[in-house]
């Protein structure tokens, strides 16, 4: 029997998130709870939401629009059930050329300066697999929830012949530290939920996206009583070190990606990987 509290709790979870606001994209749905001006802003690129210069604009204008329209929070998920996201698409990176590699990367670079630096709360609410660009973009939010048991998250570039870039290696260490992330990152490793939650990558691990949205609502309630100015700028100084070698050598980390990403073994091994997903 649904006690009253229960219902009340329930109602408060699962009504609010009523106001839809438009993300401009159809790859990023976005609903505002008017009550408390929180966004759940969720990716929704079938098949796997791979992370491609269009929704990685998509995600960055809607970052932008949220701050300029005074939302208190947001809470970054995905439509695709069993997948947050699976990571960089692979094909914008396999056969491109200069340019569109670019304008690739580029994008990637403004859209994780912007969510990294949001004076925004933010939560990863991780309702699926996320590994590599998903993993960065569930350690880029403040706090992160996964929902259920069955899903990985991780930084594995290297099983695929490539190397996390520094800025998503520092955004890890941050997370998890130095030895971890080093263990991590060179062998590849995708964590369970259970390790990601032992190890500190992961905040919470719940049984439901209902259960999800009260952690996130406990999150935001932390400040509640908190000007909005003393609690962005402290994130901002605790963020600085990794988002300022990223905003100093934006230049320099293109030409590594681009000279690196173009290498003949490095291509060969993206053209292998893509056809054992196609053929699995
Ligand atoms: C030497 C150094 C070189 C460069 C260094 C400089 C910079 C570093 C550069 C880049 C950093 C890279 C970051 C990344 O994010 S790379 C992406 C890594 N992601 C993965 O390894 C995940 C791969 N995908 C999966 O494991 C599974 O798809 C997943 C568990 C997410 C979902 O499994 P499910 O069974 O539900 O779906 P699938 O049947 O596997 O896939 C459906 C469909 O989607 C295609 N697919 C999957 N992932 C990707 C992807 N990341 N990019 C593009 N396409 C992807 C898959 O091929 C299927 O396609 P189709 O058969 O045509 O439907």
């Amino acid at each position: 029997m649904t006690t009253v509290l229960q219902h009340v709790v329930r109602r408060s979870i699962l009504r609010p998130f009523a106001k839809s606001f438009s993300s401009g994209s159809p790859l990023v749905d976005v609903q505002v709870n008017d009550k408390t001006g929180v966004a759940i802003v969720k990716m929704g690129r079938a098949p796997v939401n791979g992370l491609n210069t269009e929704l990685l604009g998509a995600l960055n204008d809607t970052f932008d629009s949220l701050e300029k329209n005074k939302a208190t929070g947001m809470i970054l998920s995905s439509s695709i059930p069993n997948i947050y996201s699976a990571g960089l698409d692979i094909s914008e990176m396999y056969n491109g050329t200069p340019e569109n590699l670019t304008k690739f990367w580029n994008t990637l670079q403004s859209m994780w300066i912007n969510l990294y630096s949001t004076p925004l709360p933010t939560v990863a609410l991780i309702n699926g697999n996320a590994p590599a660009g998903g993993c960065l973009l569930a350690m880029s939010c403040e706090y992160r929830v996964m929902v259920g048991s069955k899903f990985v998250i991780g930084l594995n570039e290297t099983q695929l012949g490539l190397f996390a870039p520094k800025w998503f290696q520092d955004t890890m260490v941050s997370i998890i530290g130095p030895r971890q992330t080093e263990l991590a990152l060179t062998s590849g490793k995708l964590f369970s939920a259970q390790e990601a939650l032992k190890i500190g990558l992961i905040d919470e691990l719940v049984a439901s996206e209902e259960e999800a949205l009260a952690s996130s609502d406990k999150f935001f309630g932390l400040f509640k009583r908190i000007p909005g100015y003393a609690r962005g700028q402290t994130k901002n100084f605790v963020r600085a070190e990794v988002l300022d070698w990223l905003l100093k050598n934006r230049e320099h980390d293109t030409k590594v990606f681009l000279n690196s990403i173009q290498l003949p073994h490095v291509q060969k091994g993206l053209g292998l990987y893509l056809q054992s997903l196609k053929k699995k």
